[in-house]
């Protein structure tokens, strides 16, 4: 249940163009995503994933339309946007000295009023996403301190701190052993079911995305070549064409597995 009203999509994308330095990255990607869906996109490197997501995010400009619960990203100011949207980028800049908590507290900047300071609530809201991703024990230690898997759930906290439905995650689990993908992916999922999230990801591990994504879209070269649930689109054909590699595609309790298989 997200409590929002049927019909109505959390992210709707038509061709959408971004390009980087007069180079067309992404050509025209169509794409939706429900309430309280979770949506990945997968490709092979340099295929415009990041860019696409980046763009989706409003942090790029692009052509094309980009709605976030109704609304084009590019009309919203950007307080409004960051109450909407929340992306953990691949490799976030972070400065190493800074505390945890105020880290996640960076979070909540879209309510603090100009001038002003974070209220009692913005650090009550802190300190319960820290509890929520058991978090609470590293609340003073400097960032620089933690390991990967730390990191990332911090990276997370702050962006469930700032409090927004949609979550872009761009390779969230690319830095993490697989215990700590795990760990992260479930999170991700329970709290996309507990706070009604939606979440658009991009991840290169294929079968591991198609466990955790209810529809995955495929990009190659900044299009759209198949788009669907796990096993239409990680198919041996697709992947075989658009990563010019040979797999073979399993039937898993869970989804496809994909296992790659020498060429000779
Ligand atoms: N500032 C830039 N100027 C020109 N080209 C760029 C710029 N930034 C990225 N690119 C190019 O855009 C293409 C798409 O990059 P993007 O990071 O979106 O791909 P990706 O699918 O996320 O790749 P990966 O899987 O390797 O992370 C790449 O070829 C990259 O070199």
């Amino acid at each position: 249940m997200t409590g929002d009203p049927p019909g109505e999509r959390a992210i709707a994308v038509a061709g959408l163009k971004v390009w980087l330095e007069k180079t067309l990255i992404v050509d025209g990607v169509d794409l939706d995503v429900g309430p309280g869906e979770w949506v990945t996109i997968i490709g092979p490197n340099g295929a415009g994933k990041s860019t696409a997501l980046r763009a989706i995010g409003g942090l790029l400009p692009f052509q094309g339309l980009v709605e976030l619960n109704g609304v084009a990203v590019d009309k919203l100011q950007r307080r409004e946007r960051a109450k909407t949207v929340a992306i953990v980028a691949q490799s976030p800049v972070v400065p190493p000295a800074m505390r945890v908590f105020d880290y996640v507290l960076l979070g909540r900047t879209p309510y603090v009023p100009p001038l002003g300071r974070e209220s009692g609530a913005d650090l009550a809201v802190v300190d319960d996403v820290l509890g929520e991703l058991d978090l609470r024990r590293f609340a003073g230690r400097r960032l620089d301190t933690l390991s990967g898997g730390e990191r990332q759930r911090v990276f997370l906290a702050r962006a469930l701190a700032q409090g927004a439905r949609i979550l872009l995650l761009d390779e969230p689990t690319s830095a993490l052993d697989i215990g700590h993908q795990q760990e992260v992916l479930e999170l991700v999922d329970r709290l996309r079911a507990e706070r009604g999230l939606t979440v658009l990801a991009t991840m290169h591990d294929l079968t591991t995305a198609g466990e955790y994504a209810d529809r995955m879209v495929l990009l190659a070269g900044g299009t759209v070549v198949a788009a669907g649930p796990p096993r239409e689109v990680l198919t041996e054909a697709n992947l075989a064409k658009h990563y010019r590699v040979r797999v073979r595609v399993i039937e898993g309790d869970h989804g496809p597995l994909v296992v790659p298989v020498r060429a000779t």
